[in-house]
């Protein structure tokens, strides 16, 4: 069958979660392209104000990896804005010159912040906050600038604002209302949060107008209406987003606020829809993903040619994501006519509640201090029924009808199956009970993995948690407990006993076999896998390349614009004219556009063609330096006795020996070596991962060092006298290391949780030595080249020809 043509542009929340129902429910109907302006994969932009207020890390705010859309055989263009719609050609332009022609083209371009036109808001240091780059800013201000502004007391500024202080800036929030977050919460919670965000040291100014940002090239000062001011380097823009629909403008769609859409998401013109941000929907646009993700699977569900009633609208509800404060707010909060209030204030406590009733049905809550009986409400407020008599219930908290002694786990035992526990995802708590009882889901994270709860803005985590710990503690007797990813609750220990034990064979055979939850892995289980079986059978494993990276099966690492890097092996960074030659050869037929000296003493070739590698790699006639793989990478040294005059021993062949000897070996993360000739320590030996430093009459034997973001010194971990017993060594620790850490984890990691002393214990007996050196050595036995397999083999070089439209990854 043909597979239609479905490109989409927007690489974000709304855009990604509707190609992934599209997948699930039709996954042969479409070849797919997506064009995304930020150079990222997509990512959870919620998560950003937690990367700000140090609760979570950047690298945690990735949803779907590069490796995603190559599984699924999406072509990506990161980094690409589209400029041009023909709906006549059915094509879509970028800025970059790539184009891609469509029948069904789904516009998810999100939001721009709303940036206030004041003079002056061109200079360095004002920003808004809505991506990565504006995140990544703000840390980077921190830590040179101490006075913040931020413009705006909604939901975003707060947040941006929290993230701030926590950075150890000063921070005020300018506020043009007299009370914060006016579209969320009513006088009182609001001044109630005030209260509390003052004692935690955010400083407010309210009804206030800026007018005006001053300066040289730097902001300096914020310049108000009553011609006030305030000090400040950095800036930050939280005024609310306007839709992006330039796009569609320009191509002649129907926009008025946002990009006008029915009930199944499509706009005026055949063959266009639009979801998320940039939609709007009944004369309503939205800004938080719970609709976003209800417009998602309504579209997605009409693309697969399943039947759906179409996206009626939705109620929305917020919480605000700053720690040490609850706040919950939800649907009509404000009496309208013909709606009554009821509210509820312990002065005490701190806790106030407030519920809007219209008719006999529950239309909106405000909640401060205590949020628990958030989601009761809302599912209350969904669903519409009639609330008639329930009045005290709904505004004391629901425990108030009972003995008021009921444990939080009694409460959730006593919630209704089809209440919603995850607000963004639309998870009902029947959905993870099922989850935790038939699919074997005992941890949040496989929660999380099979049915998307806790997975935007994380708010319904306790409520998950207490869900899993309520059902799989009845079901399995003991606390739930981590397994390597959501697939699986089997540690990795666990995976490789029972590996060993039944003589597994392949990935897919072991998640089989030990029950996996989600039939497919998941990228880090996949890949972790794939290690363990090859560590555990080298004789009779065949690696799956399938399960590995996009870099270790192209041999190269893919850089940001899609182009490739090649790196030949340099054996101890000792090179010679001809091989110099050769390499500048190669470098100028494939008009290399960056030759560049690598820190690991190696000639890196950048930019180049995937389509190009093969003939690249076949004329260099080079070794591969494995610069893109868990495995040995480089044997950095210096120039040693051989020419320095404080040199105690040849470093260099020292280097270039156990270069030669591990090089090819497969470790559960990158390792990285180096050879000193003397202390002096000119290769930087104590920050590898197995460091040797020459002394008189011998070398010492360094381990656990990192170079990288969490920069760690080696430890000795011991002294010997010849170059036969360094490389005896090297082979039994990085064999020790290779069998017991975990995928994925550097040596400096791995020495840290399991402490030196179990390393020194493990190969101080020299018959354990020998025997761990064997099996190094059995290892390295069956790998060869992988440049030369490739160059060699028609079938494999053929993975490297351009694919067909829309059929390969990022471009
Ligand atoms: C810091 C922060 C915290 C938030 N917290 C919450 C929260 O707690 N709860 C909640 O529900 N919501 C929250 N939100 C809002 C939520 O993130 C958005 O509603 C959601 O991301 C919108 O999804 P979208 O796909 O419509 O837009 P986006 O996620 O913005 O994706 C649109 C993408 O399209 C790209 N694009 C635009 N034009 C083009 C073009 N012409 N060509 C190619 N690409 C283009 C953009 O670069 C962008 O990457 C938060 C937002 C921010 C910024
Ligand atoms: N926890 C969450 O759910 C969360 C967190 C962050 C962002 N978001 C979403 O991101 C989007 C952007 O958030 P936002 O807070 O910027 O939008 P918003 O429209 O909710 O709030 C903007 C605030 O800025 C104030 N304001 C407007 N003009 C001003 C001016 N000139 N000076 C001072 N104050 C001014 C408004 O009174 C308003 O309170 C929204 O859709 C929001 O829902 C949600
Ligand atoms: S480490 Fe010692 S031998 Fe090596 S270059 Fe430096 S001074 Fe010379
Ligand atoms: S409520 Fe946001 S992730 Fe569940």
């Amino acid at each position: 069958m043909d597979r239609k043509k479905l490109v989409l542009v927007g690489n974000g929340m709304a855009g990604i979660r509707t190609i992934e129902h599209v997948l699930k429910l039709a996954p042969e109907a479409y070849e797919i392209t997506i064009f995304g302006s930020e150079p990222h994969p997509n990512y959870n932009r919620i998560m950003l104000s937690s990367v700000l207020a140090g609760g979570s890390d950047m690298s945690e705010v990735i949803l779907n990896d590069w490796s995603w859309y190559e599984e699924h055989r999406i072509r990506l263009h990161a980094g690409h804005t589209v400029t041009q719609i023909d709906p006549l050609a059915r094509k879509v332009y970028s800025d970059k010159g790539a184009a891609a022609d469509y029948d069904v083209l789904i516009l998810a371009t999100g939001s721009d912040p709303f940036m206030l036109p004041l003079p002056g808001a061109d200079k360095e240091g004002v920003i808004g906050f809505r991506d990565i780059k504006d995140c990544e800013t703000m840390l980077e201000a921190s830590r040179k600038y101490k006075k913040a502004a931020v413009i705006g007391g909604g939901l975003l500024g707060l947040e941006a604002a929290r993230g701030l202080l926590h950075l150890g800036m000063d921070v005020t929030v300018v506020h043009i209302h007299p009370y914060l977050m006016e579209r969320q919460l009513d006088e009182t919670a609001s001044k109630m949060l005030q209260k509390e965000l003052e004692a935690q040291g955010m400083k407010f100014l309210f009804r206030k107008h800026s007018e005006e940002i001053a300066g040289r090239k730097r902001a300096r000062e914020l310049v108000f209406s009553d011609r006030t001011r305030l000090e400040a380097d950095l800036i930050v823009m939280a005024v609310g987003i306007k839709p992006n629909v330039k796009l569609a403008r320009q191509a002649g769609i129907a926009v008025n606020r946002g990009i006008v859409v029915n009930d199944l998401m499509q706009t005026n013109i055949p063959g266009i829809y639009a979801v998320g941000e940039c939609a709007e929907h009944r004369g309503i646009t939205y800004g938080l993903v719970a609709p976003l993700y209800e417009q998602g699977a309504v579209l997605a569900k009409h693309l697969a040619g399943a039947e759906t009633e179409g996206y009626a609208g939705s109620v929305t509800s917020t919480k605000l994501k700053v720690s040490g404060v609850d706040v919950f707010s939800a649907g009509h909060f404000a009496e309208t006519e013909g709606a009554r209030s009821l509210r509820y204030q312990d002065e005490v406590d701190q806790v106030y509640k407030k519920i809007v009733i219209s008719g006999d049905r529950l239309i909106g809550a405000v909640l401060f201090g205590d949020t628990s009986d958030g989601s009761k409400l809302f599912s209350l407020m969904k669903k519409g029924e009639s609330v008639k008599g329930r009045e005290k219930e709904l505004l004391l908290g629901f425990s108030a009808q009972g003995s008021g002694t009921e444990t939080a786990e009694q409460r959730l035992a006593a919630m209704a199956d089809d209440e919603i526990i995850c607000g963004c995802n639309g998870v009902t708590k029947e959905t993870i009970k099922d989850a935790v009882l038939t699919k074997n889901c005992t941890t949040v994270a496989s929660v999380k993995a099979c049915t998307k709860a806790s997975g935007s803005c994380g708010g319904c985590k306790p409520l998950v948690q207490g869900l899993v710990q309520l059902y799989a503690g009845d079901a399995a007797g003991e606390p739930a407990k981590e397994g390597i990813c959501g697939c699986t609750t089997l540690t990795r220990d666990e995976i490789v006993a029972e590996m060993s034990r039944m003589k597994l064979q392949s990935v897919q055979e072991t998640m089989h076999v030990l029950g996996w939850n989600n039939p497919e892995g998941c990228s880090k289980c996949r890949p972790s896998l794939n290690y363990y079986l090859g560590m555990l059978f080298p004789e009779s494993y065949a690696d799956e390349k399938e399960s590995r990276f996009t870099n270790e099966r192209y041999h190269a690492n893919i850089q940001k614009d899609g182009t490739y890097s090649v790196v030949p092996r340099i054996y101890g960074g000792v090179t010679s004219p001809s091989e110099l030659k050769k390499i500048a050869e190669v470098a100028e037929k494939y008009d290399v556009p960056m030759v560049k000296i690598t820190g690991g003493q190696r000639i890196d070739l950048l930019g180049v063609k995937k389509e190009d590698l093969p003939n690249m790699w076949a004329e260099l006639d080079m070794p591969s330096g494995y610069a893109y793989g868990k495995a040995l990478r480089t044997v950095k040294t210096c120039v040693g006795s051989t020419f320095c005059r404080f040199g105690t021993q040849d470093s260099i062949g020292m280097g270039v020996r156990l270069e030669k000897e591990f090089e090819r070996l497969n470790t559960p993360a990158k390792v990285k070596l180096a050879v000193s000739g003397c202390p002096r320590n000119c290769a930087e030996a104590t920050i590898k991962d197995f460091g040797v430093v020459a002394i008189d009459g011998g070398w010492e034997l360094h381990v656990g060092g990192n170079g990288g973001v969490h920069v760690r010194a080696t430890e000795l971990l011991c002294v010997v006298k010849t170059e036969d017993e360094v490389v005896e060594w090297a082979g039994a620790f990085l064999q020790y290391y290779r069998e017991n850490a975990q995928w994925n984890e550097r040596t400096s990691v791995w020495i840290e949780r399991v402490g030196l002393e179990s390393v020194k214990k493990a190969l101080e007996n020299k018959e354990d030595r020998i025997a761990l050196f064997a099996r190094v050595k059995q290892a390295l036995g069956r790998l060869n080249d992988p440049w030369k397999e490739i160059v060699a083999d028609g079938a494999l070089r053929k993975n490297f020809e351009p694919l067909p439209e829309a059929a390969s990854a990022r471009n």
